[in-house]
């Protein structure tokens, strides 16, 4: 059974990944931030209900030695690290000139750096055990297109894709392919943030900026946690093995590029 680690898995699109690849029958480390354990904890007794064997971990992505205790953690209680999915983020909805250093670093943080742990800690552990692995990155439609208002959010998410093409070239030697997701509009917390955020600042109503993206969805619907889990599913499977370095667009139809 190979072993899958997804970080930000206390909710949202992490949470909806986690209990997928626990269907698939991964064994699952699950973790978050300290601040989100009631809800991690809930999110792994879900997963462990498909009949795997399940952990949840504490830790924050932008910090090394954090990162570093999640893969320990991860081997040492499950056997090995064989699938990670780099999923936690933050967003950022603000006019770039309203933007200080500091915010734009805490965003670079988590979203870039983050990735960039635990891209490069998973792929030490998986070098080691010598098996090859699957490591998987959220980027996001902001990653394909700079986004007025999440212009820092998009920056870092361009910066994963490019994480990812040269990670997949670095560790293809060693049997390890990394892909990223691409979702559009997911309705998570984030966004529900996003859109309050986008209201006060343009004077709309809450509901009204989401609703204005959303009409530009080809598909006609918002995303679910479930529609991003699914590529997961199969990026983090052997159906994907011939593919390495992509950032794969989930987004209902709201890029073609
Ligand atoms: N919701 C959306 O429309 C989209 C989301 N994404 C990306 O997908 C990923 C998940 O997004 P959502 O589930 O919507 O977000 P969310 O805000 O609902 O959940 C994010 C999770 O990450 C955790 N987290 C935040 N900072 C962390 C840190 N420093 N260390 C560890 N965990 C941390 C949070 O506690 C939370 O549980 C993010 O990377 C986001 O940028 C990409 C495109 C669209
Ligand atoms: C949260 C996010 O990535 C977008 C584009 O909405």
């Amino acid at each position: 059974m190979t072993v899958a680690h997804v970080t930000g898995a206390a909710r949202g699109i992490g949470r909806a990944i986690a209990l997928r690849l626990a269907q698939d029958g991964h064994n699952v480390a699950l973790s978050d931030l300290p601040s989100m354990s009631a809800e991690l904890e809930a999110t792994r007794q879900e997963a462990q209900a498909h009949g795997v064997r399940s952990v949840a971990l504490h830790g924050d992505v932008s910090d090394l030695a954090s990162v570093r205790a999640l893969v320990a953690d991860t081997a040492e209680r499950l056997g090995s690290l064989d699938v990670m999915v780099a999923n936690a983020g933050i967003a950022q909805t603000k006019a770039l000139l309203d933007v200080s250093p500091q915010e734009y670093d805490r965003v670079h943080a988590v979203n870039g750096r983050g990735v960039f742990l635990c891209y490069t800690e998973a792929a030490r552990q998986m070098i080691a055990q010598g098996s090859g692995g699957k490591i998987i990155g959220a980027a996001s439609i902001a990653g394909h297109k700079g986004f007025a208002l999440l212009g820092v959010y998009s920056s870092s998410k361009f910066a994963v894709r490019a994480l990812t093409q040269a990670a997949a070239q670095e560790w293809a030697p060693h049997g390890i392919t990394v892909n990223a997701y691409c979702p559009g509009i997911v309705d998570t917390a984030m966004w529900v943030e996003i859109d309050r955020d986008l209201g006060a600042i343009n004077g709309v109503d809450t509901g009204e900026s989401m609703r204005e993206m959303a009409a530009g969805i080809t598909l006609g619907r918002v995303s679910t946690g479930d529609d991003v889990a699914k590529l997961v599913s199969f990026l983090a499977g052997p159906d994907s093995d011939y593919m390495t370095g992509q950032s794969v667009l989930v987004d209902g139809g709201m890029l073609f590029v």
